[in-house]
């Protein structure tokens, strides 16, 4: 149990030399890294540090991010809202020590993130919450699959409900009407939230940071013990798995046998990516999709040093270990 009064009083006495932190979040596939890469590639000026959670036993997002001078913390042991909290608070406290070398901190959360355990950490540890402040909780929302997303997972509306800033992204993939059913969507769940209409997470960054204060009397209202309860649950039967290959794969036959097992169980696959090392190709390919939405690119070279291992992972229901791993396998060079 947390004093409420105490905390509400802290935070009304902060101090200017607390670091602002910006949570992103959004449902798997949304545009978050996107929205990060976005923000670490303009010209603000300014130095951010950054955490990414991921939902998987081999960490993928870290390669998708662009390779910024910024200090990048990868923690993939777990769902940042449940078991890495201990991490993220302790990343946090090893920030501060090093707090001259950047302005601000932005923690990307996986897909399947309740973002309200993540946002309590900055109220409720008492370390955290003396040296840095939340500044706002940004959430992506992907315009083409949120109104089946948001039927599906709770996990989808926490992230609606707890947003200060929504970013629509993916506006590209609908039109006007549908636009507008979302809107009205997200303001039955959270009415006076700003929404930002984008396409690939391409907003003003004065949109994003520098918000001002993540707003602990609506979290309340929608969830008057934010402060206290730090139970909370998962959607059910939704795993990721992941699978390395060392040899390098024959790039025709990858793009074969993906698409047809997303065309087949797309519903269920809710995310995939994958770093790929293509046979005849020097450069690093990087694979995504989002259900049966599927694009790649070529992302530049291997790390001096680094392993050129393929590794791919998903995240969904009903995934067949032994018959993802012998697809992936068939595809080998
Ligand atoms: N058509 C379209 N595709 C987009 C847009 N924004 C991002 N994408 C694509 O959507 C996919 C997911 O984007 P990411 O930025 O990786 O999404 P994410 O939220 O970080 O994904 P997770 O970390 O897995 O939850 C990628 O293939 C992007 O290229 C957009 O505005 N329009």
């Amino acid at each position: 149990m947390h004093d409420r009064e105490q905390i509400m009083s802290e935070i009304q006495g902060e101090t200017k030399d607390q670091v602002p932190v910006t949570v992103l979040t959004g449902f798997l596939g949304a545009g978050k890294t996107t929205l990060l890469n976005h923000i670490l590639t303009a010209e603000h000026g300014r130095k951010y540090a950054v955490v990414i959670n991921e939902f998987g036993e081999l960490g993928v997002d870290n390669d998708l991010v662009v390779d910024a001078d910024e200090e990048v913390f990868e923690m993939n042991n777990g769902c940042i809202c449940c078991t890495v909290r201990g991490d993220l608070i302790r990343i946090l406290g090893s920030l501060m020590k090093r707090r001259a070398k950047f302005d601000g901190i932005i923690v990307e959360t996986t897909g399947l993130a309740d973002p309200a355990p993540v946002a309590q950490t900055f109220f409720v540890d008492e370390n955290v919450r003396e040296k840095t402040r939340l500044d706002a909780v940004v959430t992506v929302v992907d315009a083409y699959n949120v109104l089946q997303t948001l039927e599906e997972s709770s996990e989808a509306v926490h992230q609606i409900a707890f947003a200060d800033v929504i970013i629509l992204n993916k506006t590209d993939l609908v039109d006007e009407a549908k636009l507008a059913e979302i809107e009205a969507k997200i303001r039955q769940i959270n009415a006076y939230v700003k929404i930002h209409p984008a396409v690939r997470s391409n907003v003003a960054l004065t949109d994003v940071l520098d918000q001002g204060g993540f707003d602990l009397q609506r979290a309340l209202e929608y969830e008057p013990d934010f402060l206290e309860n730090t139970e909370h649950s998962h959607e059910e039967g939704v795993t990721s798995m992941s699978f390395p290959v060392s040899e390098p794969i024959n790039e025709a036959r990858f793009h074969a046998w993906i698409s047809a097992l997303l065309q087949e169980q797309g519903g269920d696959i809710l995310r995939s990516k994958g770093i790929l090392n293509f046979a005849g190709h020097d450069d690093r390919y990087a694979f995504q999709a989002v259900h049966m939405m599927a694009d790649g690119d070529f992302i530049g070279p291997w790390k001096q040093g680094e392993k050129k291992e393929s590794r791919l992972v998903f995240i969904g229901r009903n995934l067949n270990r032994p018959r993802l791993r012998r697809g992936f396998e068939s595809c080998r060079a």
